[in-house]
């Protein structure tokens, strides 16, 4: 319900711009609006971030900093774009591209569970979204399915990665600073758990395999509905892919989940490793995936240069990290 005052708390020249209408989306720091562009009538999703939401004032102004900053930052065609940015001093208002297609959580509901090809199409668009972060020193670090957008109500769709504001911009650190010098005076732990918070890019890798087991099980692998606290369950490593929902399953597709699921970091597969796993070197997804990634671009009608091995330097999927 749109309530006039509701309207009048909004920033001037926001409102100037766009008419916001029904919620669509609720995030843990507020929630995100179907809006109209006046101009244009084109569709736009505004998230609204309250700042009063966070304990304290100085982090509710520097996660959202860093969220504005990646997201200005960021350019890849499944990484969600802002468009626009006000605020008042209560709330920041976020004018975003609009995903028709909604949450992928509310989709793996709706269909229990997703088929297995449109599981790989979507993951291996999320394994390009994060690989593109990473190379540009961000860690994503809340990677869930209601941080993963749907571009149409379409199984075979685009897919944009959103929510950044838990995420980390890699600074030059102390750690970075100290392994200038001469490292032989060291102690060992600086180098493996030398980052005061000891976890790096491997956090994502974790996650996207929380993803591929939800979309593929249509079940969490970890919840506090399997007895022990969820907490115990992770630490352990800990999952059950129940026979009456895994069974159509391919090895290859539960090859990948279990190698991401390994709760060493520096034993748990990397992304790149993933993106060369037996089970993505499937070429028609890969070619789906790049046509709705790269709409403009035509599809070369023959095929590549004939038996060209995958290289190791600029293999395919750096290509598409543009
Ligand atoms: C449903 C819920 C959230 C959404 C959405 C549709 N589209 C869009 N763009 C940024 N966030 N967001």
């Amino acid at each position: 319900d749109l309530r006039s005052d509701d309207q009048s708390s909004l920033p001037k020249d926001l409102q100037e711009k766009y008419v916001l209408t029904r919620q669509i989306g609720t995030g843990v720091c507020g929630e995100v609006r179907l809006a109209f562009e006046r101009a244009t009538c084109a569709k736009f999703a505004v998230k609204i971030i309250k700042k009063k939401n966070f304990h304290s004032e100085g982090t509710a102004t520097r996660n959202a900093q860093t969220e504005i900053e990646i997201l200005q930052r960021v350019d890849h065609p499944c990484l969600i774009k802002t468009l626009d940015f006000y605020q008042t001093d209560d709330s920041f208002y976020i004018v975003l591209e609009l995903m028709e297609g909604g949450e992928l959580f509310q989709r793996v509901k709706t269909q229990q569970q997703l088929k297995e090809d449109v599981a790989k199409l979507y993951f291996y668009q999320m394994l390009l979204a994060v690989q593109y972060l990473h190379s540009n020193g961000i860690i994503h670090r809340d990677l869930k399915p209601e941080n993963i957008l749907l571009s149409s109500h379409e199984d075979v769709c685009l897919i944009k990665v959103t929510d950044f504001n838990q995420s980390r911009i890699l600074e030059e650190s102390v750690l970075m600073r100290t392994l200038c010098g001469t490292p032989s005076y060291l102690a060992p732990e600086v180098f493996t758990h030398g980052s005061t918070s000891g976890y790096g890019l491997s956090v994502d890798a974790w996650s996207l395999g929380v993803l591929l087991f939800v979309c593929l099980g249509g079940y969490p692998p970890f919840h506090e509905s399997f007895g022990q606290s969820t907490t115990d369950q992770i630490v352990r490593g800990q999952f059950t892919m129940v026979p009456s929902k895994w069974r159509h399953v391919s090895d290859q597709a539960k090859d990948v989940v279990r190698k991401l699921l390994v709760v060493d970091p520096t034993r748990r597969m990397s992304i790149q490793e993933a993106l060369d796993h037996p089970w993505l070197q499937d070429q028609e997804m890969r070619q789906t995936a790049h046509s709705l990634m790269f709409p403009n671009a035509a599809s070369p009608s023959v095929a590549m240069e004939p038996g060209s091995s995958r290289k190791r330097g600029r293999d395919q999927d750096d290509e598409d990290d543009v």
